[in-house]
């Protein structure tokens, strides 16, 4: 699992997802569209300077297409056609006038520029004032000076009526684009906060919030639940022999294990240092008993490479205690500790039980008491 990232890094990285790149190409085509159009709209009304304009926005368009092919060129993608956003609407304001509304297409570029996660915030300001004061300065403009080109009365609204539909659907998008792009960004942190970086195993935190759940439900439905308490044999030893990455290498495989025996309603987490802790919903001590074993042996048969060229291997102590009615989950994990420290102290590599009802796997004579029992010898 890659190391940790800071909230604003999961945003960068969200930002430059593919559905971010898919977003800017989608855009980039429906402005060649809308401005193919303008051509022939300006075309027809006479006004050659903004058709020779709208020619160079397809081709602006394209450009900003094409990048978002290109790796790593999504800002020049995004910013292209914000350019030639400004640059057209001051120009249409000046020449067909204000009423065709074509400033309104300026008004997006605020949320734009202020949510552009990688620009420095003083940059920011600057560009929105700088948009402000351009909206302001045409508006004071065209209060004062008749536009050079008077258009069709019928073609002035129609031209407004389809800047004010395009402005609410570009922040509509805005804004359904943004909220994908915290959502994301809220469940990766979220995943974050839950696991543990160095094997992904759940952490203690998240484990202590399914096992009040599971605990809960099993006192509900008067179901069976049990855990596993899993720790790895002279794990000091491994770190000492082959360093603290041949340990982590060794942490990792032992997660692997976990998770191959577990079943997909088990939550397999890690307790702390070598320590593991496994949740068996709807198990009984002599289900709970037998995955220990299947797991103990996992792990024996287990071989680690390591990048040195060495192979580890090694092996497991688990204790295993089964929910009793009425009994807090602390006090469960507390008698599979007990059953644990008994299996280190008895040799290690080996399944023990602990408490009442108490069923060996192994053959033998049925353990009675609720001391920490011995179920494989090592
Ligand atoms: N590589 C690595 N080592 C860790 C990590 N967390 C804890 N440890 C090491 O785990 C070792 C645990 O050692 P001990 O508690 O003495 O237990 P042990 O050597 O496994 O001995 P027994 O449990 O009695 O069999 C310590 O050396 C810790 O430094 C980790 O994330 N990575």
């Amino acid at each position: 699992m890659p190391p940790p990232l800071p909230a604003t890094e999961w945003l960068n990285a969200s930002l430059a997802s593919h559905n971010y790149r898919l977003l800017v190409r989608q855009a980039a085509v429906l402005g060649m569209v809308m401005h193919l159009l303008f051509i022939g709209v300006f075309g027809y009304a006479g006004v050659p300077v903004l058709a020779a304009f709208n020619v160079l926005s397809v081709a602006t368009f394209a450009w900003s297409c094409w990048e978002t092919r290109a790796r790593g060129r999504l800002v020049v993608a995004a910013v292209l056609p914000c350019i030639e956003v400004l640059l057209h609407a001051t120009l249409a304001s000046v020449l067909v006038g204000w009423e065709t509304g074509f400033h309104y297409l300026m008004l997006p570029l605020l949320p734009l520029v202020m949510l552009a996660s990688n620009t420095a915030q003083r940059l920011k300001v600057l560009i929105a004032t700088l948009v402000a004061v351009i909206y302001m300065a045409l508006n004071v403009w065209t209060t004062h000076q008749a536009p050079s080109h008077q258009l069709d009365p019928l073609l002035e609204s129609s031209l407004r009526y389809t800047n004010i539909l395009s402005l609410f659907a570009i922040l509509g998008v805005l804004s359904r684009c943004y909220l994908g792009v915290v959502s994301r960004a809220q469940q990766a942190l979220l995943a974050q906060a839950s696991t543990d970086p160095l094997t992904g195993a759940l952490n203690r935190r998240r484990l202590l919030e399914m096992a009040q759940l599971a605990t809960a439900r099993s006192k509900r439905n008067h179901t069976t639940l049990s855990v596993l308490l899993c720790d790895i044999d002279h794990f000091k030893s491994v770190n000492d022999q082959h360093g603290h990455d041949g340990g982590d290498r060794v942490l990792k495989a032992f997660f692997q294990c976990l998770q191959e025996q577990a079943r997909e309603v088990d939550c397999v987490a890690r307790w702390g240092g070598e320590e593991f802790l496994v949740l068996l919903p709807d198990t009984d001590l002599t289900g709970a008993l037998t995955v220990a074993e299947r797991l103990r042996r996992r792990v024996s048969d287990c071989t680690v490479n390591l990048d040195s060229g060495a192979q580890v291997r090694f092996t497991v102590t688990i204790g295993v205690a089964q929910l009793k009615p009425a009994e807090p989950f602390a006090q469960v994990v507390s008698r599979a500790d007990g059953a644990l420290y008994a299996g280190k102290q008895g040799g290690r590599n080996r399944v023990l039980a602990a408490g009442s009802p108490v069923k060996a796997v192994s053959s033998g004579p049925a353990p009675t008491e609720p001391s920490p029992q011995r179920v494989t010898p090592a």
